[in-house]
């Protein structure tokens, strides 16, 4: 796979989707020791802790970083599926961060969400001509039954499936044909944005390549916008126009996405590259941090990386960084970086090497 081709041209230049000061707080009940040790009944987890972006129309921004980071926090705050604790969302310039929870709102026709797992995402007892005409349905797109049934088969046919495929229920399709089938239902509201959250991760190797070449495809014809997920990098690579590195509910990185992969600037960022299988032992052995993810409940202060961080000094410990422009599009939410002290020359070398390796 090569990287992101150019994208076609888009008279408009505001952003389809801006996000503000987002953020989703979860209260849970303190297990019953911390209850005894520490007094109160609840704890927070700040699943997205003020996170900040924008997605040019006809462009894919891609979120990436370690499980547990809020990813999918974000792609359903922005889907409705849950109400941001702060913060705004605003799509082609309404704020939809307000609207009521999974009611369809004339908004909502125009955006749409491809899941992981295209079984769990398709109801069983359905057949596929029904799962992919629901939403036509739900926003009354079709006239009548008759072309109702034209506009499926139309569907089928572009997800690269058959019309008599309509007929027959999920489980007699293959994962790769049940995302299709996802995908022909996702589109069918005609939307101009796409929350794909690891729409590949439950297939082969082999198959997800089919499916992000028609995904791909797609965005070009229908000129669509994504936000995508990922923990694959090379799936990354292959998408996104940009990346948001995110870091326990905050974005550490957001950049053009051959940027990030050629030169990488948040400790963090250098720390998941080194992670693209096939790197060498003696690169690995340059990776500027180590440890595993912290307890999101109690995160570290300042900046939440700088226990796992080499750079990290007395103002990382205290101070909470906010992500600045770089330069070349690229904003970084890093005291060292901001202060010059950023370059680790052996990490900084690897860069084009991660690039190629990223390449599926
Ligand atoms: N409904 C909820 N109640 C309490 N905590 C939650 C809830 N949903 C998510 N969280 C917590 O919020 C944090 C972010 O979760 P989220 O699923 O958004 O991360 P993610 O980056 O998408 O992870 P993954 O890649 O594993 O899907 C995690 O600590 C998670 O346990």
């Amino acid at each position: 796979m090569n990287a992101a081709p150019a994208r076609m041209k888009v008279a408009d230049d505001r952003p389809l989707l801006s996000v503000n000061g987002l953020k989703k707080h979860f209260a849970m009940s303190k297990p019953l020791l911390n209850r005894l040790i520490e007094g109160g009944e609840t704890q927070t987890v700040k699943a997205v802790d003020g996170l900040d972006l924008e997605i040019p129309r006809g462009q894919t921004l891609s979120l990436v970083g370690e499980s547990g980071c809020g990813k999918s926090t974000v792609a359903r705050l922005i889907m409705g599926l849950s109400t941001p604790s702060a913060g705004s969302i605003r799509f082609d310039g309404a704020d939809i961060s307000q609207a009521p929870a999974g009611q369809p709102a004339a908004v909502r026709r125009r955006m749409q969400m491809i899941f992981q797992d295209p079984y769990a995402s398709l109801n069983p007892r359905w057949r596929v001509r029904d799962i992919i005409a629901e939403p036509l349905r739900t926003y009354g797109l079709s006239a009548s039954r008759e072309e109702e049934r034209r506009e499926v088969d139309r569907l089928l046919e572009f997800v690269g499936l058959n019309s008599k495929d309509g007929d027959k229920f999920p489980h007699e399709f293959s994962g790769g044909q049940r995302q299709r089938i996802s995908i022909a239902r996702a589109i069918s509201t005609k939307p101009e944005f796409l929350v794909c959250d690891e729409p590949t991760s439950a297939l082969d190797v082999s198959v997800q390549a089919q499916i992000l070449n028609l995904m791909r495809d797609m965005q070009r014809e229908l000129g669509l916008t994504y936000l995508f997920i990922s923990h694959d990098l090379a799936v990354v690579n292959f998408m996104s126009d940009w990346i948001g590195v995110m870091y326990l509910g905050r974005l550490v990185e957001v950049s053009p996405a051959a940027q990030l992969f050629n030169n990488p600037q948040h400790p963090y960022t250098r720390l998941l590259l080194d992670t693209i299988p096939d790197l060498g032992m003696s690169k690995r052995d340059r990776v500027p941090a180590s440890g595993e993810v912290p307890n999101p409940i109690n995160p570290p202060s300042g900046c939440h990386f700088h226990p796992r961080c080499a750079l990290a000094n007395d103002r990382c410990r205290r101070e909470t960084p906010n992500l600045r422009v770089h330069g070349n599009g690229v904003r970084v939410s890093c005291h060292a970086v901001e202060e010059g002290r950023g370059d680790l020359p052996a990490v900084a070398s690897a860069g084009n090497d991660h690039a190629a390796q990223a390449v599926i």
